[in-house]
């Protein structure tokens, strides 16, 4: 299999040369899932003044250990005026620390008199004190470029009152589903026929990713047609994406329909399943070149080429490490098998235990079985040549990520 390509070489060639997408400012209503563009600096402090941590009585901790009397109540949201010497001031939590306190005792812990509480013995200074500034100081940087806005960062930035951010635009993402036998979900099915399944799976990772499907196009076993659709594909879209046709068939007219219109980077690799994987560039009538990935047909091979493909070129374009490489982890196997001289990536399934964790392998690997996916938290990637028996130890890709 010497002039099959590894997986390493081909993310190289895929990335070579991608340059991030341009930006588009947007509401942070719409940005879960964008990808910054610019770094963001805090321009407020977070929290803005020095508030309760407890529901319970605001004092001066030199005044602890006897009776106060209750001089003001401090809700969350309202002013605290300076402290009356020797008082304390009933406070809730998020209330503002009135001047004058250093310290908070929870209610749990006074004796309460009509006005007066009894506040215990040796209440340290700054106890229940959530001190303003205490998670972002203003001038902090508070997210880089390059970050996925996900449910913290989102608060993060809303919590600097932030209304609109500056992301990488969507890479926008045409998706040609070749085959005479596919046919779309909705119409009846004739003898030979099969339902499109890669549109939608591969529709739901992309987007996943962070791309934007602008093209979803069925393209017939014809040469010139394939031609056609590529072509007028490449001049709106970042990336276009093929399914099927890319072996070696004389039906097969995606490859030598890319090599017209602009080339071939990589073909062929060692991985099982989707060894007939093409990548590649086409170049539009400015010149400019829209990247081409052609996935193999076989729904497990397009599934499994999406997340060690599709992923990182999408993360290239948007200038996001998170998504240029998959998170590993170390399991146990708890199956058996044999590689020949490709590289297997397998589905399984992982039990998180007290020992450790699990792989449990999908019972039918063969590439046409998109069952196996649908459980797969990881990707067992089990290297070429290599026979692996329960509990060996084997690496996996962790799949449970956007
Ligand atoms: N003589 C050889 N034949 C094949 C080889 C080879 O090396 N020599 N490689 C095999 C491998 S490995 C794969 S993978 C497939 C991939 O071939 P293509 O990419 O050209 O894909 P197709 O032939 O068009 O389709 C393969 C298979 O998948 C079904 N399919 C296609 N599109 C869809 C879709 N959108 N939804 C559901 N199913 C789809 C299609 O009907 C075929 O059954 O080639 C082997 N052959
Ligand atoms: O490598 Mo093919 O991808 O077996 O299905």
């Amino acid at each position: 299999m010497a002039d099959l390509q590894s997986v390493e070489a081909a993310l190289a060639a895929l990335v070579e040369g991608v340059e991030p997408l341009g930006n588009e400012c947007i509401s942070i209503a719409e940005a879960g899932g964008r990808v910054l563009s610019k770094d963001v600096t805090a321009s407020l402090d977070v929290p803005p003044f020095d508030n309760s941590g407890m529901d319970g009585y605001a004092l001066y901790h030199g005044d602890a250990g006897g009776w106060l009397s209750v001089s003001q109540r401090i809700t969350a949201g309202s002013a605290a005026t300076p402290l009356a010497p020797h008082t304390c001031a009933r406070i809730f939590t998020g209330g503002e620390i009135p001047p004058g306190a250093d310290c908070v005792v929870m209610q749990e812990k006074v004796e309460q008199r009509g006005e007066r509480v009894w506040i215990p013995n040796d209440i340290p200074a700054g106890d229940n004190i959530r001190r303003r500034g205490r998670d972002v100081a203003a001038g902090d940087a508070l997210l880089g470029a390059g970050e996925r806005l996900e449910a913290a960062a989102l608060g993060h930035l809303a919590g600097q009152g932030i209304t609109e951010l500056t992301v990488r635009r969507r890479p926008r993402v045409a998706l040609l589903s070749t085959g005479d036998e596919i046919i779309d979900p909705g119409q009846p099915l004739a003898p030979g026929q099969l339902y499109n399944s890669n549109r939608p799976m591969l529709t739901r990772l992309l987007e996943r990713f962070g791309a934007e499907i602008i093209q979803a196009v069925r393209v017939p076993d014809d040469p010139r047609e394939t031609l056609r659709i590529l072509a007028e594909a490449a001049e709106v879209a970042d990336l276009v994406v093929t399914t099927g046709g890319v072996s070696v068939g004389e039906e097969d007219h995606v490859k030598t329909a890319v090599e017209v219109l602009g080339r071939l980077d990589m073909w062929r690799l060692a991985i099982r399943p989707g060894k007939p994987l093409a990548l590649g560039r086409l170049i539009r009538h400015d010149l400019s070149e829209a990247r081409f990935v052609g996935l193999p047909g076989n729904p497990v091979s397009g599934f499994v080429g999406a997340w060690l493909f599709l992923r990182p070129l999408v993360g290239a374009l948007l200038a996001c490490p998170t998504l240029k490489t998959l998170p590993r982890l170390s399991a146990r196997a708890a199956f058996t098998t044999t590689t020949g001289p490709r590289r297997h990536y397998m589905r399984v399934a992982l039990a998180f235990t007290d020992q450790g964790i699990t792989a449990h392998a999908f019972r039918d690997q063969n590439p046409s079985v998109l069952s196996s996916c649908i459980h797969a938290d990881a990707l067992a990637v089990i290297p070429a040549e290599t026979q692996v028996t329960p509990d060996d130890r084997i690496d996996c890709l962790w799949l449970r990520v956007d």
